[in-house]
């Protein structure tokens, strides 16, 4: 089912839009109401997928599990991860250093900036966040969070030769060594459960199992804690405005215990809850690289936050993403023609893509100001600017 090809076959005159940024760009949807013009058969449920046997020793029962998989990316673009490999006790970590890290006075945090990093790496403030977003009131605090992700200066993650240009990628609170042990223990438990997903899709995909592991064998993932105050109720932002994801795909830890947000656009522009469930670990999507690889088939379907709770919530996405050098090539079965139009720099490194879509988030961060004092237009924009330094 190709959810794009029915949204674009329908005449819109006139009605309430969903607007949203999504595969670098801005979009909208229309509001539908049951009978109306244009009205289809969409999810207004998130499914639960059960990944006991993520590992199994029998292809045969992956392949099942990756049918499933495969039902949800393609039907809704989200589902939920019930057993897990990730433990009760490791997330109770997890959020507890999280919790204490967002309560350190912002000089403390400010320590430890994205601003300081090629890559956006590091803590973003509130006031970041209404700069770059120009969400709400200059002081509003819808969200602040933190960003870690690959780096191959850290011997945790890393212990063999490193180039000499290569700078380190991401950046620590000095006043608080503990925040980079809890979130490097979360970070190696995560990275070989989103390979096994990867080999998941692999199989769905009808390619051998391994097929796609080439192309993400040192991977740009990013761990991002994320703290959002209850919204105060005459703000109109979103915490997180909505988007889609650039990135393979997204497993979103949200804690039990603190207020729910997270909403997902479905086709008929109704905005579907995704609170976390008692019986669920992880809510994930499918972003905007698998959607390419699957040649449309997966969907990177658009979300949003708006933390209406009453509560603080804390979240912890894990962006699973290509390498930098990868090209990814849409998997079209045999004897079929593919189905989606070419998107812009298709052909180039991953890592170049990343950096136009990251860059144009981040347009106040020096690399960004760095790339516009040079003139540089978005072709020759390259993902070295972040590992190591702009000419
Ligand atoms: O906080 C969440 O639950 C989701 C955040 C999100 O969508 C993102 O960081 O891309
Ligand atoms: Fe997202």
């Amino acid at each position: 089912m190709s959810l794009s090809a029915k949204e674009e076959s329908y005449d819109i005159v006139d009605g309430k839009w969903v607007t949203f940024r999504a595969g670098g760009k801005p979009g909208r949807r229309l509001v539908r109401q049951p009978g109306e013009p244009g009205w289809v058969d969409t999810f207004d449920r998130i499914p639960i997928i059960d990944f006991t046997n993520v590992n199994h020793p029998d292809i045969e029962v992956r392949k099942k599990l990756a049918e499933e998989l495969a039902e949800a990316a393609e039907n809704v673009g989200f589902w939920y991860a019930a057993n897990t490999p990730v433990s009760d006790q490791l997330i109770e970590e997890t959020f507890s250093a999280m919790e204490k890290f967002f309560a350190l006075p912002a000089e403390q945090k400010a320590k430890a900036s994205w601003m300081k990093t090629p890559g956006a790496r590091g803590y973003e403030s509130f006031a970041d966040v209404a700069q770059n977003e120009g969400s709400g009131k200059a002081d509003a605090t819808l969200r602040e969070s933190f960003i870690m992700g690959d780096d191959i200066t850290d011997p945790v993650q890393w212990q063999g030769a490193v180039p000499a240009d290569i700078k380190p990628q991401n950046i620590w609170p000095p006043d608080m060594p503990e925040f980079k042990q809890a979130l490097d223990a979360y970070y190696s438990v995560m990275a070989p459960f989103a390979r096994s997903i990867l080999r998941l899709f692999s199989l769905s995909l009808g390619l051998e199992e391994t097929a796609l592991d080439h192309t993400h064998e040192f991977p740009m993932n990013a761990l991002r804690p994320l703290h959002y105050p209850p919204q105060e109720p005459d703000e109109s932002a979103a915490g997180f405005l909505a988007h889609a994801d650039f990135s393979t795909f997204t497993l979103v830890l949200q804690g039990k215990k603190y207020g729910s947000g997270l909403e997902v656009l479905n086709m008929n522009g109704h905005w579907i809850p995704a609170p976390a469930l008692p019986q669920a670990t992880f809510t994930c999507n499918v972003g905007d690289y698998l959607q390419h690889i699957s040649d449309g088939r997966f969907v990177s379907t658009v979300h949003r936050v708006v933390n209406r709770s009453g509560q603080e919530r804390y979240s912890l996405p894990f962006f699973f993403s290509p390498d930098p050098s990868a090209v990814l090539v849409p998997v079209v079965p045999a004897g079929q023609k593919r189905k989606t139009e070419p998107i812009p720099y298709e052909d180039d490194p991953i890592g170049d893509t990343y950096m136009r879509r990251l860059m144009f988030a981040r347009r106040f961060h020096p690399t960004a100001k760095r790339i516009e004092e040079l003139g540089l237009p978005q072709s020759e924009w390259k993902y070295n600017f972040l590992t190591g330094s702009l000419p």
